[in-house]
């Protein structure tokens, strides 16, 4: 049997070939179909759930609005879309750390698909870093369960059999920067004028924290010891022309999104990004997304091993150390002072920007 199931958040169809008898791939199946899968609602329903609703009424897997990643993949091109979608600044949580690498995870499994794009739904902040409220007051039993949650994004981004490029529209500090620098290529948005110019990298020093020393290599390795070793001292966050200087991001569009949408990002963006489908960043990055995606894919991820297998085996030694310096180091009370103030700050300018 075989049904067809208009889906109410996408243009496109889910194909469900007998899907009663599928019930252990059923998330697989959807995934496959091209529909961005919630895990924890997929999860929660059975196959055989999913095919009778499926004869009988659309189904709603979930709510784009509600996600906190949304995902969608395009098999011809062999390019996938992974977007943070928690507003108002996709500050990492616990939970969108979660969500971010179960996705990815997800795209993986799927053999058609070599490249994804890592990009925000939010068209002027890529991630503002660590979500701060995680890092004021925290529990003893959720601290280190978040710090690991971000040490496992880095290690699936950095691993990733996948090429990934990373499409930044707009702010990038801290571990925003870190997602982006996890990935293969960066294509960032020049800005709108002087007075709006998005920024990246490591200001941890600015809010009284230090970058952990795999946050830290990370910027050595992409942009060089020296520069490194200043740009985290100084805690600078860099804006697009400098950033394309020191060589943070690879690649700066400063031209305005056209009228004309394209054809191949509508079909691959999922509809919370359906308002990129004209952007020049977008554009650039599904190109590069594709042109990694016609690489033999052995010798790709061969290529990458060299030059990455390294530290991330480091990574995983150090891990648990890792975990126990941050827990420390963040519960200091000097720390939290730092911390409080600078939370203090940023809601001021808040208020000053809305009044
Ligand atoms: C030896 C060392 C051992 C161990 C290591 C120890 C510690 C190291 C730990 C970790 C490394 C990583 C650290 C981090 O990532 S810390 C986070 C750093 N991020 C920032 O500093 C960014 C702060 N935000 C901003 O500068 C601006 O918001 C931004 C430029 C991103 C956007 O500006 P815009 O004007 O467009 O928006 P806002 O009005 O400022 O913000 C909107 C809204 O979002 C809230 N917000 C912003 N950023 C965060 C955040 N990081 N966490 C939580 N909430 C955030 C902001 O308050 C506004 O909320 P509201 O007023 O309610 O609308």
């Amino acid at each position: 049997m075989s049904s067809t199931v208009d889906s109410p958040i996408s243009s496109s169809k889910i194909q469900i070939h007998q899907l009663d008898r599928l019930a252990p791939r059923s998330a697989f199946l959807l995934f496959y179909a091209g529909h961005p899968p919630h895990q924890t609602m997929i999860s929660s329903l059975s196959a055989r759930h999913i095919a009778r609703i499926a004869r009988q009424q659309p189904l709603r897997l979930f709510s784009s609005q509600d996600s906190l990643v949304v995902t969608n993949v395009h098999e011809e091109s062999g390019v996938a879309v992974l977007a943070m979608n928690r507003p108002p600044a996709n500050s990492l949580s616990l939970e969108l750390n979660e969500a971010i690498s179960t996705s990815l995870k997800q795209i993986e499994s799927n053999p058609k698909i070599q490249s994804v794009i890592l990009a925000s739904s939010n068209p002027t902040i890529f991630s503002a870093g660590l979500d701060i409220t995680e890092l004021i007051s925290p529990s003893d039993e959720r601290l280190p369960k978040f710090w690991n949650s971000l040490q496992q994004v880095y290690i699936d981004l950095y691993g990733s059999r996948l090429a990934t490029v990373a499409a930044i529209q707009g702010h990038a500090p801290a571990a925003g920067c870190m997602l982006a620098l996890a990935c293969d290529y960066r294509i960032m948005h020049g800005g709108h004028g002087e007075e709006h110019l998005p920024t990246i990298g490591f200001n941890e020093t600015q809010l009284g924290i230090a970058a952990p020393p795999w946050m830290g290599q990370l910027m050595v390795r992409t942009i060089g010891f020296r520069p490194a070793e200043r740009a985290l001292a100084l805690g600078t966050l860099f804006p697009p022309s400098e950033a394309l200087n020191a060589g943070v991001v690879d690649d700066v569009i400063t031209e305005q999104s056209s009228s004309e949408s394209n054809e191949v990002l509508k079909a691959l963006l999922p509809e919370a990004l359906q308002s990129q489908t004209s952007n020049p960043v977008m554009i650039k990055a599904y190109e590069e997304a594709a042109c990694y995606a016609k690489i033999p894919p052995q010798a790709r991820v061969a290529s990458k091993l060299v030059t990455r297998s390294e530290s991330l085996k480091e990574m995983q030694m150090t891990r648990e150390d890792d975990t126990q310096h941050f827990c420390g180091f963040i519960t200091h009370e000097v720390v939290q002072k730092n911390l409080m103030k600078y939370v203090e700050k940023m809601k001021q300018r808040g208020k000053a920007k809305k009044s």
